[in-house]
């Protein structure tokens, strides 16, 4: 077997699903393979941006690890903002990357997309990834693959995997699928117990699922963890849409999102008043913890993320998450006990008003909850801007989203990956400045067989930043007639002003199939989603207090 069919087997018992690829002349060696062999499908697109977008987007959908192969320098640079994004929002993602020969690398000429350094490339992705190899000893290089691509798994990080151009059609054994590493069962016992006696002696306990819970599948096991302790469950900012598949609610008191000052104030309340927050694949971040009026005492939490698990000052190192869920559920009994309160009703407006009133940000949420409460929930990615604060008023509906390291340019191409990853047509909301990024990435719709719907705030302006900073006079994007764009490029564009021309155009999106739909809201500059109005109030007010 060759070096490039043995790694694309061992992507695919990894759990690899599809690769989403930009080819250069460091990689047509494998990408040669890769057409060949078929082992995986292939998906190109336009830009490398958009590309890990949609890889991103895909493997947060399909579980498993996702897969993006770029060339040496140029490609694999051009990726560095989305391999950070998957990084931040624990993403296990794989970057197969081509880089130069060993004899070229030392013939003494510096190399077409070569920079400072010919191991440039490697230096910069040691950053953003938690594993690397490059594979140049085929001898050595399966047991190094099979350690990176564990790493991948476990650790829910992005991986660098070099392919020097002159190995691919080298020799090569099959790659194991280590077992998992090992940890002390012992120690899992002693963290749940320590966990349940501090549970069961808190007054208010609260749980508090992030983006882990769904990286390492763990949904379902989290929700029964819930119906057991019966204790009220918020998500996270970045762990937005997490239980919001089918069953999963029944008996759950899922009573939103936290958003700090930006919340719903009983919500808000139920963390910031908990004398016990138990917090599950939890990231410490500003967004989704940095808006708390009362500075949250993280030392009286229980958190377990990152492979390791905290109770007051002591930690419980290299512990899975999924061991200690598991070791959680053996310490409640499965009866269930009497029914809690039934959980508050999640703040997420509805009821658009189909009238010649201009249309507003507000009505982004209405219309769409109003569809979820119509035909039930949808898979929905959205981009960085009021468009994610749009996202935060929505019922429970699966997201993805860049809630934490909040890039722009993530939503078109993440709501082409959910399509790609699950064969349901998804909703992305984007605003006009992120839609210019990477918007043109629709244009492969057609010869990709997807149709996603995209609806874009265009308030001709990058608004949250005049939000922040009013005087600036740099946000004007001026109009770039986006509904014109979509024609052009194989999809349909509606280009709509008021409520009703909304309402019209969303029902006649979802009744046309085989063509991308782009619904181009016309938001009057200045206007914004209440809740980013409540933050950004929020966020000057508690500056005011400092
Ligand atoms: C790649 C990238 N560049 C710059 C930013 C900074 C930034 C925001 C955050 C603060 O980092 S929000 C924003 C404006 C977004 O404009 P648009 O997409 O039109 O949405 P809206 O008009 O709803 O704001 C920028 C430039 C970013 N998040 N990501
Ligand atoms: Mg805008």
């Amino acid at each position: 077997m060759t070096v490039g069919l043995s790694l694309l087997r061992a992507l695919k018992s990894h759990g690899a699903r599809e690769i989403f690829g930009i080819p250069g002349d460091f990689v047509l060696p494998l990408f040669k393979q890769i057409e060949e062999s078929a082992i995986l499908p292939l998906v190109t697109l336009s830009h490398e941006p958009g590309l890990g977008f949609a890889a991103d987007a895909a493997v947060r959908m399909h579980g498993g690890i996702g897969v993006t192969v770029v060339t040496y320098g140029a490609g694999a640079l051009n990726m560095v903002n989305a391999v950070a994004n998957a990084y931040a929002e624990r993403v296990p993602l794989v970057i197969v990357a081509g880089c130069p020969g060993a004899l070229e690398a030392q013939n003494g000429l510096v190399l077409h997309h070569q920079v400072q350094h010919v191991d440039t490339q490697w230096r910069i992705f040691r950053e953003i990834t938690c594993d690397q190899v490059r594979i140049s000893d085929p001898a050595h290089a399966p047991d190094e693959i099979a350690r990176v691509l564990r790493h991948c798994r476990e650790y829910s990080l992005p991986v660098l995997i070099e392919v020097p151009r002159d190995i691919t059609q080298a020799a090569m054994g099959e790659v194991p699928v280590l077992p998992a590493t090992p940890y002390s069962d012992e120690a899992v016992a002693e963290c749940a117990d320590e966990w349940m006696q501090r549970i069961q002696a808190a007054r208010h306990p609260v749980l508090v699922v992030d983006v882990e819970v769904r990286r390492f599948g763990l949904e379902a096991r989290v929700a029964e963890l819930a119906r057991r302790l019966q204790l009220p469950v918020l998500t996270t900012f970045m762990g937005r849409g997490l239980l919001a598949e089918g069953q999963l609610l029944e008996g759950v008191q899922l009573h939103g999102t936290y958003l700090g000052i930006a919340g719903d104030a009983r919500t808000t309340a139920l963390l910031d008043e908990s004398d016990l927050p138990v917090m599950l694949g939890a990231i410490l971040s500003d967004v989704n913890f940095g808006v708390s009026a009362e500075k949250i005492d993280f030392r009286r939490a229980l958190i377990a993320a990152q492979r390791e698990a905290r109770v007051g000052h002591h930690v419980y190192p290299n512990l899975p998450l999924a061991a200690l869920v598991e070791a959680l559920l053996q310490r409640i009994p499965a009866a269930t006990r009497a029914r809690a309160p039934a959980p508050m009703p999640i703040d997420a407006p509805g009821g658009l008003v189909a009238d010649d009133e201009p249309v507003r940000a507000a009505d982004v949420s209405r219309a769409i909850n109003d569809r979820i409460r119509a035909h039930g929930p949808l898979p929905i990615a959205s981009d960085m801007g009021d468009c994610l604060f749009a996202a935060m008023e929505l019922l429970p509906t699966t997201l993805v989203a860049p809630g934490y390291y909040a890039t722009m340019g993530y939503g078109v191409p993440a709501g082409m990956g959910v399509q790609l990853a699950t064969g349901e047509r998804s909703l992305t909301l984007v605003g006009d400045g992120a839609f210019q990024m990477t918007g043109l990435e629709l244009g492969n719709c057609a010869r990709l067989g997807i149709d996603p719907i995209v609806i874009v705030l265009n308030n001709q302006s990058w608004e949250m930043i005049r939000a922040f900073q009013p005087e600036s006079r740099c946000s004007d994007l001026g109009d770039w007639h986006l509904a014109r764009v979509a024609d052009a490029i194989g999809g349909r564009g509606q280009r709509v002003r008021t409520r009703r021309e909304f309402k019209a155009a969303l029902d006649a999106a979802f009744a046309e199939r085989g063509r991308f739909q782009l619904i181009e809201l016309m938001i009057p500059p200045g206007d914004s989603t209440p809740t980013l109005k409540r933050f950004s109030d929020g966020i000057h007010a508690m500056r005011a207090r400092r």
